[in-house]
C-alpha cells in the first residue's frame, strides 16, 4: 500500500485539557474533532459547538469538517454547511454547527464527545475566463436528478432517464 502524504499543520489548543485532532486509523481521512462543551440539541435544532482547535494551514490546503457517519446513524446529528470550510488564513477557534434532525429525540453531547471529523486538502484556485459559449459535452445541460431516482442505473437496461428529477 502507498503510504499516506503528510502535510505539517500548526495547531494551537485553546483548551489544553482537550486531545488533539486524531486519526482514529493508518491511512484515515479524516481526524477526529471533539466538543469543547457540553451541548444539548433538542429535535430539529442547532448549535455551534467550539472545538477548542485553532490551525494555520499551509497555502494551497484547506480543511474541511465533515459529520460522522455514527453520530448521524445513530442519533440524527449532522453539520448544517456540512462540510465546512477552513481556509489557509484563518485563525479564530475551528466551530461546528450541529445539527439534530430526529424529529423526537433530544441530543446531549458532552465535552470531549467526538463530533466531527476535519479532512485536510489540497485545493487550487480558479482563474475566472469569461466567455459567451461554453465547450460541448457528454451530459450538457442535464442535471438534478435528470439520469433518474432509486431505480437501476440507466445503463443496466431500466430505462428511467426519461423520468425527469424523480
Ligand atoms: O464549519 C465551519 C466553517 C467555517 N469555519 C471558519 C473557518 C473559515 O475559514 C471561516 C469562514 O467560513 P465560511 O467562508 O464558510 O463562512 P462565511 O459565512 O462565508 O464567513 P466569512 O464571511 O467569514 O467568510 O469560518 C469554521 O470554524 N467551521
Ligand atoms: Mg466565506
Amino acid at each position: 500500500m502507498e503510504p499516506v502524504s503528510k502535510v505539517d499543520v500548526l495547531i494551537r489548543r485553546l483548551d489544553s485539557e482537550l486531545p488533539l485532532p486524531r486519526y482514529a486509523h493508518p491511512g484515515d481521512a479524516g481526524a477526529d474533532l471533539v466538543a469543547a462543551a457540553d451541548v444539548e440539541l433538542p429535535p430539529g435544532e442547532r448549535a455551534v459547538v467550539p472545538t477548542g482547535m485553532a490551525i494555520a494551514l499551509p497555502d494551497g490546503y484547506a480543511a474541511f469538517i465533515h459529520p460522522r457517519s455514527g453520530l448521524g446513524a445513530r442519533l440524527g446529528v449532522t453539520i448544517v454547511n456540512a462540510p465546512g470550510t477552513v481556509d489557509a488564513g484563518y485563525r479564530g477557534e475551528i466551530k461546528v454547527t450541529l445539527l439534530n434532525t430526529d424529529p423526537r429525540a433530544t441530543v446531549k453531547l458532552r465535552r470531549g464527545d467526538r463530533i466531527a471529523q476535519m479532512v485536510v486538502q489540497r485545493v487550487e484556485q480558479a482563474v475566472f475566463h469569461e466567455v459567451t459559449d461554453l465547450p460541448g459535452s457528454a451530459r450538457g445541460a442535464d442535471g438534478l436528478g435528470s439520469t433518474g431516482g432509486f431505480g437501476s442505473a440507466p445503463d443496466l437496461g431500466n430505462n428511467e432517464h426519461s423520468r425527469e428529477g424523480v
